[in-house]
């Protein structure tokens, strides 16, 4: 039998009082590769952050369980050594911190043990080769003058050294070029296997070719409107989302 990964029930979340998911279930077993499309706004972004625990937003009401515990109490940085992984929508620059650095340290700190530089440098310089990134930047501060695409690609370097459990990746391509949708949708290609999951957030389907999608929920008004298959995707790209809602006001 499939093994639950992540489980939602019936979240309801928001940030400074105002209310952005209402009554949001979702439900994502290991090994699986899971899509989430939604207009802007709807909560996308913010159903992300709240599963990775970002002290900026509260949830009132609902659950939330990986592996079967209980996140609710979890601060993100223990939420990270669980196995979730967020590659942000916009990466943060943050000066004075190398990259090899940030992953080596982030590295030691979620498996607990110590992560030996010399091994740790071949292997960052074998990924960085695969996502056709300069050795160079290994030695820059995390992000500070790097291009969009760059940030993107450096958030797939993370996931590649860092191995979590469940990657969860708001719209890694988006502000790419062609060639590095390409090459970031290897990487995620890459990293996915039987033991780990994806919950992919993106407006550009383009990232998922290279991947084998499981399931696709539609978001809107803070809620799952809409769950299917693969097919789902073609048929939102040729009619929208409005067709959904409008169904269901039909049925009611
Ligand atoms: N600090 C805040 N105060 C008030 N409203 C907020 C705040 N942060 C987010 N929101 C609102 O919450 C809603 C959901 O935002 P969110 O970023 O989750 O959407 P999204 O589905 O990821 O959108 P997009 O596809 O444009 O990235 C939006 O209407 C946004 O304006």
């Amino acid at each position: 039998m499939a093994e639950k990964l992540l489980e939602i029930k019936d979240l309801h979340a928001g940030v400074e009082d105002k209310e952005i998911l209402k009554g949001l279930n979702l439900s994502v077993n290991k090994g699986e590769v899971h899509v989430i499309l939604g207009p802007n706004g709807s909560g996308k972004s913010t159903l992300m952050n709240i599963i990775m625990g970002h002290p900026k937003y509260q949830v009132t009401s609902g659950t939330m369980e990986f592996e079967g515990e209980d996140m609710s109490g979890l601060k993100t940085f223990e939420r990270a050594r669980k196995g979730l992984f967020l590659s942000f929508q916009t990466p943060e620059e943050i000066p004075g911190i190398t990259v090899e650095n940030m992953i080596r340290t982030a590295k030691q700190t979620i498996t607990g043990d110590k992560v030996k530089l010399v091994p740790f440098r071949k292997e960052l310089k074998a990924q960085m080769q695969e996502l056709k990134m300069k050795p160079e930047y290994a030695q820059r501060y995390m992000n500070v003058g790097f291009s969009g695409g760059e940030k993107k690609r450096n958030e797939i370097l993370q996931l590649l050294m860092l191995q979590p459990k469940l990657a969860l990746l708001d719209e890694t391509d988006s502000g790419l070029d062609v060639d590095a949708v390409q090459i970031v949708s290897e990487g995620v290609a890459k990293f996915h296997n039987e033991n780990n999951s994806c919950l992919i957030i993106t407006h550009n389907t383009r990232i998922l070719e290279k991947l084998k999608v499981d399931k696709v929920h539609v978001l809107m008004n803070g809620q799952i409107v809409e769950e299917g298959g693969a097919e789902l995707i073609e048929d939102i790209n040729s009619r929208g989302f409005t067709h959904i809602l409008d169904a269901q006001n039909e049925a009611k």
